[in-house]
């Protein structure tokens, strides 16, 4: 009784989920036509906030984060396990030999340059490949190896013999799914017989006809019709079901609920895994709604710290004297590279201006940019053809940019209630055991409220951030020895 009311609410809730979507396409064309709508618009998310660009966003964060994104995040932590039968014995291998891959498999992953296995993989692989399979909930921070992980689970699972869908791999947006989408296709590159489809909203297909690629991967919406309301799939032949970026997932209204049918349709020996960078108690209740008996994974994030970290504050009376500040502090030592964030995005098109006009080579990263956009002028940065990047803070959150040596705060960071914001001040100037180099951090102080911001800061990390007088050179040439 329980589960069916349970059931109809879910399904309520979807045609409520359709109906808004199907209001947005009909919005879309209106917004064009008014052009005092767009500025009004356009006004509106210049002043955005940088908190504010960062809840629209998680899945463009997630898509930047992959496409800036060039080797292995490396942590020194421990994997954390926990298994579902902890007499079991644990297996954790060291080689990708150990697994005994398909041997084009094997090629795949050394024709993509892995020589052996990230720390996540040590563990979750020999748990994936296993007979019987093993349900999985995995957690790691971006960039640790989990999307590599099950598509080599995936693409072993499958029988190319078998001309219909065994697995599908469900995430929270179409260019997240094309990102997987070819990672799966540089591992299956020796193997051939094993194909791919993309279940995303523009795929159309002929009624009545039935898939004959292995893997399907896509977004929820899409993925759920096609497994029932069109039956392009046989959800009862489906031996793997990968849920990807959990945490992404649950924060787009709908996805939930849709990606929950999705599993109430598959075979009780379906092998189910669930992947998430994060893991809040919303997250946790969704994946234990999607993977019954998990063994889990979780890789705890390196630690950032202040210890390795000289910082300042400068004391300025308006937006304009804290630009003159930078103009001195520039001009009395020799800064590479440095990071400057600004609380809305108005402010950091501005600052960024005035940088030109001073003749330095600026990137701006600001969040109404495409997210290939932000990639590339995060890949310009890195390649030191701009020596300032001037930014809002969710441009650049989980962005490691070893050469920065110096980081500028034109706004301190605050959350939406007007309270400091330690995570985030901690993340933009603290750096983790990898990049233990020295580092200096610039915090601009404008008024009262932004003294006891500093203030809190201060105690909250029980570091002391000296005073800074940039009217005096001498003084500013002390701080970079
Ligand atoms: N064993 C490995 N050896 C070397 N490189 C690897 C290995 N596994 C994955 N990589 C590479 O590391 C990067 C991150 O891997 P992957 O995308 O699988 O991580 P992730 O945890 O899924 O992160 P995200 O969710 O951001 O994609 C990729 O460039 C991938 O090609």
């Amino acid at each position: 009784m329980a589960t069916d009311s349970w059931a109809q609410a879910v399904d309520e809730q979807e045609a409520a989920a359709e109906s808004i979507g199907s209001l947005q396409i009909k919005e879309k064309p209106e917004e064009n036509d008014s052009s005092s709508a767009s500025a009004k618009s356009e006004a509106e998310g210049e002043n955005k906030t940088a908190e504010e660009d960062d809840n629209d966003d998680k899945a463009a964060q997630s898509l930047l984060n992959k496409l800036i994104r060039n080797n292995l995040v490396n942590t020194t932590n421990q994997v954390e396990v926990l298994q579902k039968d902890p007499n079991s014995p644990l297996y954790s291998v060291k080689s990708f030999e150990e697994l005994r891959l398909k041997p084009q498999l094997l090629q795949g992953v050394y024709g993509m340059g892995f020589n052996r296995p990230s720390k996540i993989q040590e563990t979750a692989l020999p748990m994936m490949l296993a007979e019987p399979p093993q349900n999985l909930i995995a957690q790691s921070q971006s960039g640790t190896g989990k999307t590599a992980a099950f598509v080599l689970a995936m693409l072993s699972h499958v029988d190319p013999m078998n001309r219909y869908p065994q697995c599908l791999c469900v995430s929270p947006t179409y260019e997240l799914a094309l990102q997987t989408g070819k990672v799966i296709e540089q591992m299956g590159k020796h193997y051939p017989e094993v194909q791919l489809v993309y279940a995303i909203r523009g795929n159309k297909l002929q009624r009545g006809m039935k898939l004959q690629e292995q893997i399907v991967i896509g977004t929820p919406g899409t993925m759920l019709d096609w497994c029932g309301k069109f039956k392009f799939i046989d959800p009862k032949k489906i031996r793997v079901f990968v849920l990807d970026e959990a945490d992404v997932m649950i924060a787009t209204q709908g996805h939930q609920d849709q990606s929950i049918r999705i599993q109430r349709m598959l075979p009780k020996n379906c092998q189910m895994l669930l992947f998430s960078a994060t893991f809040e108690e919303s997250v946790w209740n969704f994946a234990k709604r999607i993977v019954p008996d998990p063994n889990i994974i979780k890789l705890k994030r390196e630690e950032e710290t202040l210890d390795t970290i000289k910082q300042y504050y400068v004391l300025c009376n308006s937006r304009e004297e804290k630009f003159q500040a930078l103009c001195n502090i520039y001009g009395a030592i020799t800064i590479a590279q440095a990071m400057i964030f600004c609380h809305t995005r108005k402010t950091a098109g501005w600052l960024a201006g005035e940088l030109s006009r001073e003749g330095h080579q600026v990137a701006l990263l600001s969040g109404e940019m495409q997210v290939e956009q932000r990639a590339a002028v995060i890949e310009r940065f890195r390649d030191g053809k701009e020596k300032v990047l001037v930014t809002t803070n969710v441009c650049a959150r989980g962005i490691d940019v070893e050469q920065v040596s110096v980081v500028i705060n034109f706004d301190l960071p605050i959350d939406k209630d007007g309270n400091p914001d330690n995570e985030t001040y901690l993340h933009r100037i603290g750096r983790t055991g990898r990049f233990g180099k020295r580092g200096l951090a610039i915090n601009m102080v404008d008024s009262r409220m932004s003294m006891n911001i500093l203030n809190r800061i201060q105690q909250h990390f029980n570091k002391k951030i000296e005073k800074l007088d940039t009217d005096d050179l001498d003084e500013i040439e002390k701080i970079a020895s």
